[in-house]
Formats: C-alpha cells, sequence, structure tokens
C-alpha cells in the first residue's frame, strides 16, 4: 500500500453569473487525476501556471472541497473529514508555501510561529516547547537569537528555512511543499533544496514537491507527474521524463529550463523553437478534439502518457521504451 493514493481526483470551482447569482459553468481545476505517493519519496507535481497543481496539494492538507474521487492516506479516504481526524491526519501532512513571507504571520515571533502546531497538537510544558523550538531552529540551521525576531528580519531562504521547521515540528509524514524555492535566487535554492533533502533523510518524510519548473525538480524528485490543465499528461521516473519524455507537453516544459552554459545556448535555443514548432504544428496529435489531454496509457512500467494507444506506443518504441 502506498502512503497516499490520489484516485480520479477532481476539484470544480462553481462560476455564478447573473442577478440570482446561479451556477452556470465551472473551472476544472483538477479534472481527475491520479498517481500515488510512496513512504519516504519526493514525487513532483509539474505544470505551468493555472495548471491545477496548488489546487491538488490544497486538496491533499485538506483545504480544498473535493468534487470527486478519492485521497487514500494509509488506505483511508480522508476526503471525509471525520477519517482526517481519527488518522491524526492534521498532525502528519504538513504544507510549505512559496511566499513565506505572507504564510509567517509577521505580528509573531519566530518563537512563537515555530510552537504553533506544537501547541495545536502537543501539550509540551514552556521548558519543554522552547527547547523543541530550539532543536527545529538547529536543524534548520538557523541560531538561537532567531526566537526573539520577527518574519521580516530575514532573508527569503532563512524564511523558507523557518517554514519548513514550523513544518516538521509535529513529526510529519508528508509535506505538501508548493513552489518552496521558486521566489529564491539560484544560489540560495540550492541550499533550500538540500536542508529539505537533508531532512527529509532524518525524519523519514515523503513530499509532494510542487513546481513550474523541471529544472528545479530534477534533483529532488523520483518519480514525477506533468499536469496540463487539470489534468496528468504525462507520469514516470525521473530517468523516463527527462531522457524519454512522450508528450509534447513534457517537452515544452523541459525546452523552457534555463541553460546555464554559455556555450551551449545557441543549441538550446534552436532545440527549444524546434519544439515550440512541432507543438504549433501538431497539437491535434497531443489533445482531443475538445483541446483536453487524453487518459493516460502506459508504455512501460513506470511510464504513463496521455496520448491514444497506438501513438503512445509508437512514439515509446521510437524512443527506446520497454513496452507494456
Ligand atoms: N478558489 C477558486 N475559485 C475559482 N477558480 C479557482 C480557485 N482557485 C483556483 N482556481 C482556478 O483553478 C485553476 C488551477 O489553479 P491552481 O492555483 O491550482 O493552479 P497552479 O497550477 O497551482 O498555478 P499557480 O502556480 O499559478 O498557482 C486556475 O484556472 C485557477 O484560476
Amino acid at each position: 500500500m502506498s502512503l497516499v493514493e490520489i484516485k480520479d481526483l477532481k476539484v470544480h470551482y462553481p462560476i455564478r453569473t447573473g442577478f440570482w447569482n446561479r451556477i452556470t459553468d465551472s473551472v476544472r481545476a483538477v479534472d481527475g487525476i491520479t498517481f500515488n505517493i510512496e513512504a519516504g519519496e519526493t514525487y513532483g507535481l509539474v505544470g505551468e501556471s493555472g495548471s491545477g497543481k496548488s489546487t491538488t496539494g490544497k486538496s491533499v492538507v485538506g483545504l480544498e472541497k473535493v468534487t470527486s474521487g478519492s485521497i487514500l492516506y494509509k488506505g483511508v479516504d480522508i476526503t471525509k473529514k471525520a477519517n482526517r481526524t481519527k488518522l491524526d491526519y492534521n498532525q502528519d501532512v504538513q504544507m510549505i508555501f512559496q511566499d513565506s513571507l505572507s504564510s509567517l504571520n509577521p505580528r509573531k515571533r519566530i518563537e512563537d510561529i515555530i510552537a504553533e502546531p506544537l501547541r495545536n497538537f502537543e501539550h509540551l510544558s514552556k521548558d519543554e516547547e522552547k527547547l523543541r523550538v530550539l532543536q527545529l531552529l538547529d536543524i534548520v540551521g538557523l541560531d538561537a537569537d532567531a526566537l526573539y525576531k520577527y518574519p521580516h528580519q530575514f532573508s527569503g531562504g532563512q524564511r523558507q528555512r523557518i517554514g519548513v521547521a514550523r513544518a516538521v515540528a509535529t513529526n510529519p509524514k508528508l509535506i505538501i511543499a508548493d513552489e518552496p524555492v521558486s521566489a529564491l535566487d539560484l544560489s540560495v535554492q540550492a541550499q533550500v533544496l538540500n536542508f529539505m533533502k537533508k531532512i527529509q533523510r532524518e525524519f523519514g518524510i515523503s513530499y509532494l514537491f510542487i513546481s513550474h519548473d523541471l529544472g528545479v525538480v530534477r534533483h529532488m524528485c523520483n518519480n514525477i507527474a506533468i499536469m496540463n490543465r487539470g489534468r496528468l499528461v504525462e507520469i514516470g521516473t525521473r530517468d523516463d521524463i527527462y531522457n524519454n519524455p512522450l508528450h509534447i507537453y513534457t517537452k515544452r516544459l523541459l525546452a523552457a529550463i534555463p541553460e546555464t552554459n554559455v556555450n551551449q545556448r545557441m543549441a538550446h535555443r534552436a532545440s527549444r523553437l524546434a519544439v515550440e514548432k512541432i507543438y504549433q504544428e501538431q497539437q491535434s496529435k497531443y489533445y482531443d478534439e475538445n483541446g483536453e489531454a487524453f487518459p493516460l496509457v502506459q508504455v512501460s512500467p513506470t511510464h504513463s502518457v496521455a496520448l491514444p494507444e497506438t501513438i503512445a506506443k509508437q512514439l515509446a518504441s521510437q524512443e527506446g521504451e520497454v513496452q507494456a
């Protein structure tokens, strides 16, 4: 059994119009996605802005009402609120956000911010609580003098460390990391990613790592799902996605990774333009007549792509995949 099993999850937001505020349509933010997260792994959920990643993350953590489908945590469906309470789910599953400045209360000192989840879930004495907060600060590489400071007195990277300290305070099993490094400089991104990995090793945490950038996900994730307009268009291991991408949307995301090597920039630009040309010319092959992604087809034990079966298998064999 996987730690988390997401099955045919749909989250539709109603669109209301007119004097009577009637529901006339809906935004299908998440439109039938299925994937599993194993204990101790980092699962990447990648797609452009608006593809439905955050809505998925918020549904898993219980912040968004699910329209249909299920989210099984240790085999129990947590879309039913009563099950979340029974399982200590709110303690086991935490979230880190992109915008650390707005997700940390600016009026509270760091000591109180990190202690907040402890106060909700554990009954510690004042001294025990302070000791735990100091330990957590130490784990994320911050000094004890951080205790009495406020969020605005830290850099973006340090604030993200404080967010992680708060998230791991309750010893969670799963952290939903929603674009955790997107607002940071490249060098600080690497530091935060490294210490997230360190914490994963120490605490045995699983991450659902949400990002718009396949470049960031590369060194973090074992398995990756590519999300496009509420649906998954490709699922695979890191190797499947980076070395044998099959869907044009995945190829576009890969081509969008900035090239840091100056000597490679011309070649990189040429390949990005080539992918864009294929996308413009062959869109109808990759999406159905309504412009929506096809259902996923398995092309190897680890790799699935949203294409008609014959095309998927033909592409997979061209790329040297072992067919299912
Ligand atoms: N509360 C809401 N009411 C109505 N529509 C919403 C709501 N929240 C999100 N949406 C819409 O759902 C779609 C998916 O949004 P979501 O935030 O999940 O995407 P995303 O991939 O996380 O993008 P971003 O990285 O920009 O947040 C978008 O079209 C968005 O406008």
